[in-house]
């Protein structure tokens, strides 16, 4: 089932049902994708998404009465909401235009996204119309209103890096406030930046505009221009600093990725001079909430062996440190965090780059090869952090296994040169470098081929599903699930096209020769030899995926067992399972997660050489 939304009067106090999408389906397939409090708290507009879809349908809660409004907005994808400062109704994104099946199970391209404004209570059909560009149906909007309320700044991005920047004063209370004229921060799509707050008519953004590990900049909407801008908190030259929040006034609150390890700080908003750490082990920060106007800041952090702590502070009690606010305790029968160790690693990959890669496992005397799960990304400027998973926990605890978290090039963990690094006609090097942890797992003892398994979803099932044709011979099983497995038609279905700035665009000669090297769909072999029989092979999908079409898998799978059914070298099994009424992941229900872990562990302890200690 979803976890439900609870409110509490203050911190201290107990807690009640605020909003419970369990209610909402019988199967939990019913679940929340975003939220927003309008500014007054009197209303939050939340998206709901069916089956694990990219589609959502908002609607609006009242907060103190419980109820929802009586509007349903439909056809919203890929679109956050904005509220204007008088609670009164916020901006979003909707494909107006999009017809047929719209329920995560079509393939069809969502084009034309449109920017509207919806005043509470109204018909989503008397919705404003703020901003289209039918001349470029790939372009999709992210709005932000500036934290005076004065400015709507909105964002347009048509791949996953690099967007636009325009800006419109809103108009005042008696003017039609919806008389917008947009104008032009930055014009072309040449970098990211994302809006952190103003100072009049001074925006702050955090972007890696001529800074590959990102920094924080000030652009004067009154004068736009490059030479203008001024920057407050330079670019780090080594570590990559991953956002900026303002918080109390004059703070940022910023997160720098130092070796795949979060840093956290407190900086003056003027100068970015450093005002506060706050110490943190290896993990990640998966979250904050905090805001300009109010001293108190709320983060969440994980690791591998710590499933979530939320910590509280508060800028207006600078002598006191931090508390923890909630932390889920992993009571697991015989599980202590202390039996576990986590180790840092630096492999050379195949050009001799060093690679970093974690690896935990239980605490033994005797180093001797146990079965082991090696999960990688590799893409789309992601970094993979320390964050912990049931999955890892179920191999460690079940097979005394060991887990190996290499982070490939094409992520973020180094900045835009590590993802250059991996991506387009560099894309290779992320197969090398997986392939290279494999191999530095094995020569140094972690494990044996045949206890070898190799996971990864989605941009992970490209690897995966990469990897497996490439170097058969190093792994004893491989799971991909909701893999990109067709690297010459990816763009054709949902929002694939957003992918060409990590893949290249498969319609261009250059990128589709490159691409043909190591589409999994195009590189299928008959194994002629036991070197070339493919690993225990399991492939993992759902029928309402709209963000990675199930007919990647579908296609790879057959494929595959078409090319292997005359080898006799053949004798692992290739298998395929599609999950229904679920999608690409985001918002699966708890009970379907805990189904998928046992298929994927039971696959490993019918596949690998494990001796199951559990
Ligand atoms: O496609 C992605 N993100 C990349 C993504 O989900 N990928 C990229 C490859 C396959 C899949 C994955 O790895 O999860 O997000 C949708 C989106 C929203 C707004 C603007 C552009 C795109």
């Amino acid at each position: 089932m979803g976890v439900p939304c609870v409110t509490q009067k203050t911190l201290g106090s107990p807690e009640s049902i605020f909003l419970d999408t369990n209610s909402m389906s019988s199967d939990g397939t019913t679940a929340i994708s975003q939220f927003k409090f309008s500014e007054d708290g009197a209303f939050m507009a939340y998206g709901l998404s069916e089956s694990g879809s990219d589609w959502n349908k908002i609607r609006i809660r009242n907060t103190k009465e419980g109820i929802d409004l009586p509007e349903i907005l439909e056809k919203v994808k890929f679109s956050n909401v904005s509220w204007t400062k008088d609670s009164k109704g916020f901006f979003y994104g909707r494909y107006t235009d999009q017809d047929g099946i719209i329920d995560g199970s079509e393939t069809k391209l969502a084009e034309n996204q449109k920017l509207y404004y919806h005043l509470l209570g109204e018909s989503p059909h008397q919705d404003t119309l703020i901003a289209e560009f039918p001349e470029h149906p790939s372009w999709r909007f992210k709005t932000d209103i500036s934290d005076c309320g004065k400015y709507l700044i909105l964002s347009i991005s048509h791949t996953v890096r690099d967007n636009m920047l325009y800006y419109a004063e809103l108009g005042s209370e008696e003017k039609n406030a919806f008389q917008l004229e947009l104008k032009p921060i930055v014009d072309k799509f040449e970098a990211d930046f994302d809006y952190i707050t103003n100072e009049g008519s001074n925006l702050y953004f955090h972007t890696n505009k001529d800074a590959p590990n990102y920094r924080v900049i000030v652009i004067d909407v009154n004068n736009p221009a490059e030479g203008n801008w001024t920057t407050p908190i330079p670019e780090h030259k080594k570590d990559v600093l991953e956002w900026a929040k303002c918080v109390d006034g004059n703070k940022l609150v910023v997160c720098y990725n130092c070796d795949v390890k979060h840093i956290l700080q407190a900086r003056d908003l003027n100068t970015g001079k450093l005002i506060r750490q706050f110490g943190l082990d290896i993990g990640s920060i998966n979250g904050i909430s905090g805001k300009k106007s109010n001293s108190e800041i709320f983060y969440g952090f994980s690791s591998f062996l710590s499933p979530g702590i939320i910590f509280y502070y508060d800028f207006a009690k600078p002598s006191e440190k931090p508390t923890v606010l909630r932390e889920i305790s992993l009571n697991l029968e015989g599980f202590r965090r202390d039996n576990y160790s986590v180790e840092q690693v630096f492999y050379k990959s195949t050009d001799d780059t060093d690679i970093p890669m974690f690896i935990v496992q239980r605490k033994r005397d005797i180093a001797e090869p146990r079965p082991c799960l090696l999960y990688g990304y590799g893409g789309f400027n992601y970094s993979l952090m320390p964050s912990f998973g049931i999955l890892s926990l179920m191999f460690m605890d079940t097979f005394d296994g060991v887990l190996a978290f290499p982070n490939l090039r094409g992520g973020g963990e180094y900045g835009m040169e590590w993802h250059n690094g991996g991506r387009m006609l560099s894309k290779q090097n992320v197969f090398n470098d997986f392939q290279a942890a494999a191999e530095f797992l094995t020569k140094n003892n972690y494990t044996t081929k045949d206890r070898l398994a190799i996971q990864g979803a989605s941009n992970g099932g490209l690897l995966v599903g990469a990897c497996i044709n490439q170097r058969p011979d190093l792994f004893g099983a491989a799971v991909a699930q909701v893999g990109v497995m067709d690297m010459l038609r990816f763009h054709k279905f949902t929002i694939g096209h957003a992918w060409c700035s990590d893949y290249g665009n498969p319609d261009e000669r250059v990128h589709f020769a490159n691409l043909i090297k190591f589409s999994p769909l195009h590189n299928v072999h008959i194994p002629l030899n036991p070197d070339q029989e493919y690993p225990s092979t399991l492939i993992l999908t759902a029928d309402h995926d709209d963000r990675v079409s199930p007919l990647h898998s579908y296609k790879f799978v057959a494929a595959l067992q078409e090319a292997v059914r005359y080898s006799e070298y053949q004798l692992n099994p290739i298998l395929l399972r599609v999950y229904t009424k679920a999608g690409h992941g985001a918002g699966k229900p708890t009970k379907m997660r805990i189904s998928e872990a046992t298929d994927i562990i039971t696959f490993f302890k019918k596949t690998l050489n494990v001796d199951c200690i559990n």
